[in-house]
């Protein structure tokens, strides 16, 4: 299992990366840590399971991601949370909800641009192996 291990640990690099280099975009600086609930008191009686970057990037240190999809899924939730957070059609909502959907899309184009399909087959079969 020292493979399956030393593929994890490529893995992990990968995705800190990845991780890092969305966090630095400055577009997607509302992304980059949970939100306050001291200045969005009502954030969380609507969105029931918040993500953002900084966790994504603790939970990748905590081996928390076994795939490059696992971490897309965190992704997905970060964009979707965004979305059903910003529903209105005034410029700000409108604005996040971009960012939100350009934020996704950056993250699969990074990841299938810069990922072996069979390094991600290998992790998705110790995934789904364990
Ligand atoms: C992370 C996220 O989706 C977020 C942080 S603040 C926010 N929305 C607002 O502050 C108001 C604009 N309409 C509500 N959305």
């Amino acid at each position: 299992f020292r493979e399956e291990e030393n593929t994890l640990r490529e893995l992990r690099i990968f995705l800190r990366q990845i991780c890092a280099k969305l966090a630095r975009n400055k577009q997607f600086y509302m992304f980059s840590k949970p939100v306050d609930v001291e200045e969005v008191p009502d954030y969380l009686s609507v969105i029931k399971e918040p993500m953002d970057l900084e966790t994504m990037m603790t939970k990748i240190d905590h081996h928390k991601y076994t795939c490059a999809q696992d971490f897309l899924n965190d992704i997905d939730l970060m964009c979707a949370n965004a979305l059903e957070y910003n529903p209105d059609r005034n410029p700000a909502d409108k604005q996040i909800r971009h960012r939100a959907c350009y934020l996704q899309d950056t993250a699969y184009a990074l990841i299938k641009a810069e990922m072996d399909s069979d390094f991600e087959d290998n992790c998705r079969k110790i995934r789904d192996d364990r």
